[in-house]
């Protein structure tokens, strides 16, 4: 077991070039079991997620070649294996097996997923999907059960707007009988890609990224070559650490339409940001001007940048409130961000950030993938040297952010801790 070492206070300059983002990658890969014949994938982020997820599918009987950051997915011979345990604990986006293992074989049986823990995250929206589509759904000892003798296309209206539901959705009835149309769809530019992927197998999908899709069952669907987006969120953590502890940084490989909520906030900050059709220059400013943050549902401000952000305002003069609607219990982060020195409150769904304060280097550990990314932004512009721990979370979401981070000139290096930190670590 390792954990990072960040020697704060260097100012980084240099390029950063953003890998496919992790939210579709993990998508994605579910998606390809719906296809009769091989599906590529290009663009991958190497991220333990997508090598989970990888191993997922071999585990159904699919063939998974990787070539680089290329995935070859043969789902031809794959079959409806039961999945209770293991490794679809390891991350959230195992249940978009449930979606596609239904959609194929019109049966399942998953585990209930892990991934970070925010907070209660429910998936009552995807069985009440799955169940007007014609699927009986039934929960025993922690795992997931669906069967349908067939599936029909139905009109759903999400109570409550949410990614993985509507992918979820989509990704089963793509192969239903007849027309689906989800109401109160999520607008994520993941969903979008991952319709893309579907429309190349040969699906019939209209609206995704709007509120209402629309989709037509086809019987067939085959395989096919499709290109990641870049990830907005590894985007977002770059921009936020280059307006932290950046001097001149270029972030590249970006949609920058994906980002507009928080260079909108960035800029209320003080910070000078250039655009350029898939680069940010970001530009260093002393003096930053606190500002408030809401997270919303897309195109609003994105709930995964929400704690890297809060590190960012410990440097800004005055006080900002960060409000985290979609988890109301997304804190984590502030009782290490407070080891550090970080002057920070939680009441109800919200931080106050009290600024500037000048950090210092901890011994911290990452709850949590984004809570992770925070202490990164804060052990950069903090004084001495912090010891991050907790990294498989930081792993499952951020390609070699060491070696990214160094290129950049920080002073960050992995160690494997010893016995007794690991012992410490784990009764912590
Ligand atoms: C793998 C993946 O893509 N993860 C992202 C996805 O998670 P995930 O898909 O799990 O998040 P959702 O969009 O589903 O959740 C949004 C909100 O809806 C609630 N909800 C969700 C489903 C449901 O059936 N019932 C319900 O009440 C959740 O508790 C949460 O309050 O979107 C989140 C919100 O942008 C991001 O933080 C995660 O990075
Ligand atoms: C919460 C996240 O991931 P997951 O939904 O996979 O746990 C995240 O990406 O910030």
């Amino acid at each position: 077991m390792q954990k990072l070492l960040i020697e704060g206070g260097h100012l980084l300059n240099g390029k950063v070039r953003i890998s496919g983002a992790k939210n579709s990658a993990v998508a994605l890969l579910p998606a390809a079991i719906l296809a009769d014949s091989k599906v590529i994938i290009e663009g991958l982020p190497n991220i333990s997620d997508v090598d989970t997820l990888s191993g997922l599918l071999e585990e159904i009987g699919g063939k998974v070649e990787q070539r680089g950051k290329t995935l070859h997915i043969d789902p031809s011979g794959m079959t409806s294996m039961p999945l209770p345990n293991g490794r679809v604990k390891k991350l959230r986006a195992s249940y978009y097996f449930m979606g596609a293992m239904l959609g194929r074989f019109k049966k399942a049986v998953i585990g209930l997923p892990g991934g970070c823990y925010l907070g209660p995250r429910p998936i009552d929206q995807h069985i009440k999907g799955f169940e007007a589509l014609g699927a009986e759904v039934t929960n025993e000892q922690g795992a997931i059960y669906l069967r349908a003798d067939e599936l029909r296309g139905a009109r759903i209206y999400l109570d409550v707007v949410s990614v993985g539901a509507t992918i979820n959705i989509m990704l089963a009835a793509v192969k239903a009988k007849g027309k689906t149309i989800i109401e109160n769809a999520a607008r994520e530019p993941e969903i979008i890609d991952v319709a893309t992927l579907l429309t190349s197998m040969g699906a019939k999908i209209k609206g995704a990224g709007t509120d209402v899709i629309r989709i037509e069952g086809v019987d067939q669907l085959s395989g096919c070559m499709h290109t990641i987006i870049p990830d907005r969120i590894e985007a977002g953590t770059y921009t936020i650490l280059a307006a932290a502890q950046g001097e001149k940084m270029l972030i590249d490989n970006v949609i920058p339409q994906h980002l507009e909520p928080l260079l909108a906030k960035l800029r209320e900050m003080g910070i000078e940001i250039e655009e350029g059709e898939e680069q940010l220059l970001v530009h260093r400013r002393e003096d930053l001007k606190s500002v408030d943050i809401k997270t919303l549902v897309h195109p609003g401000f994105p709930t995964d940048l929400q704690q890297p952000f809060t590190s960012l305002l410990t440097r800004a003069n005055g006080t900002g409130v960060v409000t985290d609607t979609i988890y109301q219990a997304r804190f984590k982060h502030i009782d290490e961000l407070r080891r550090m020195n970080a002057q920070i409150k939680v009441e109800g769904s919200s931080a106050i950030v009290s600024g500037p304060v000048k950090l210092e280097g901890a011994k911290v550990k990452a709850t949590d993938l984004r809570a992770g990314a925070s202490l990164i932004v804060a052990a950069l512009m903090a004084e001495g040297i912090t010891e991050i721990t907790g990294l498989e979370h930081i792993d499952r979401g951020y390609e070699n952010i060491t070696q990214k981070l160094a290129e950049l000139g920080a002073k960050v290096w992995r160690e494997e801790m010893t016995p007794e930190e690991i012992e410490q670590f784990q009764n912590s």
